[in-house]
């Protein structure tokens, strides 16, 4: 019996597994616990990321990857060995051959340590794909076909934006300002403003259930609690969805102007067909609200956000993989 394929989208934030013939068969955070004292992994995903901020001073709660690349080299490939293990693809006899995807601007080196990662994980062989790519084709775009495709997938660590024609990136840009770094500025603006320190789950859901980048589209108000600066005791305040659009002003400008550079650097025939057919969202980030109707008055093309965006890199994976033997350039 044959081990199947499988097409993983290691990001900053989350780890999809796609399985040749299943589909997306795995959706978990990419957190792993740890003990300080023996590196021992205690607890993986869903489990370890609910530790995150709560864990006593012998375990440490990380996230093995940074803007994209590998900042832990142990916690992802134990990460990945669980994972695996979890969706119990090896067969007895062989190793499965996986396909992962990585940001446009990573360098050989980096490259190099995914690969080792997942070879060390149980990959018989490991195949390395651009992000914005393989987002593309799993947003359902005909990149292969003669037209320009723009695509702006923002994830957790960072936002890859590309032109894509006749299956390859025309131009692109890769940056490390994505949803971290927006909930980074949340909790900053919190403690400015209110002396009060919130923690980054904290910030994440006040992005995602209150926040906003386009100016008067939402007027939602939550409460949080955090713990005061200067009296080092519990307090709860309310913010305002106009506060947060003000909070991300900023960090959201850089990636509307780094798709503008994109664009300004595509050729005239393809920026024609951008104009047409539009740009399209992807990534997680994708779901922050107004961000389409940023692009699009900034850019002055169609935006459209992508049909399940958090999940169109695993899907793009699972699509390759079904013509990989047909195939021959995929590896980078
Ligand atoms: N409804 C939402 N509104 C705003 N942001 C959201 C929403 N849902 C998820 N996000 C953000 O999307 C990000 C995760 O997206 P995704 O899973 O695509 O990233 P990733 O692939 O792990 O990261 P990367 O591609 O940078 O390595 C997180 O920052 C999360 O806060």
């Amino acid at each position: 019996m044959f081990a199947r394929d499988i097409g993983i989208d290691l990001g900053t934030a989350n780890v999809l597994i796609h399985v040749k013939g299943k589909g997306i068969v795995l959706n978990q955070p990419t957190v792993v616990a740890m003990d300080r004292n023996t590196g021992k992994v205690l607890e993986v995903g869903e489990d370890a990321q609910r530790m995150v901020g709560r864990t006593p001073e012998n375990i440490e709660a990380t996230r093995p990857l940074k803007d994209g690349i590998i900042a832990d080299f142990d916690a992802t490939e134990a990460m990945l060995k669980y994972f695996i293990q979890k969706i119990n693809v090896r067969s007895f006899l062989s190793r499965p051959r996986m396909l992962i995807c990585c940001p446009t601007n990573i360098t050989k080196v980096e490259q190099q340590a995914i690969k080792q990662a997942a070879e060390k994980a149980g990959g018989k062989k490991v195949f390395l794909e651009e992000e914005p790519k393989v987002a593309a084709i799993g947003a359902g775009m005909e990149i292969y076909e003669p037209y320009g495709n723009m695509i702006v997938d923002i994830g957790g660590g960072t936002t890859d934006i590309a032109v894509l024609s006749m299956g390859e990136i025309v131009t692109a840009s890769s940056i490390k300002i994505a949803g971290n770094r927006l909930d980074q500025e949340i909790l900053q603006y919190i403690k400015k403003e209110y002396q009060l320190l919130i923690g980054e789950r904290t910030a994440e859901n006040i992005k995602i259930n209150v926040g906003t980048v386009f100016p008067a589209t939402r007027t939602e108000v939550v409460d949080i609690r955090g713990r005061d600066r200067i009296t080092g005791l519990p307090r709860t305040i309310s913010v305002s969805s106009e506060e947060i659009e003000k909070a991300l002003r900023e960090p959201v400008q850089v990636i509307v102007q780094t798709a503008r550079k994109v664009l300004e650097r595509t050729p005239p025939e393809l920026s024609a067909d951008i104009i047409e057919r539009g740009v399209t969202l992807t990534g997680g980030g994708a779901l922050l609200h107004g961000v389409d109707q940023l692009l699009f008055e900034e850019l002055k093309v169609p935006v459209m956000i992508a049909d399940s965006p958090m999940d169109c890199v695993a899907a793009g994976t699972g699509m390759i993989l079904e013509n990989m033997d047909k195939r021959s350039k995929i590896v980078l």
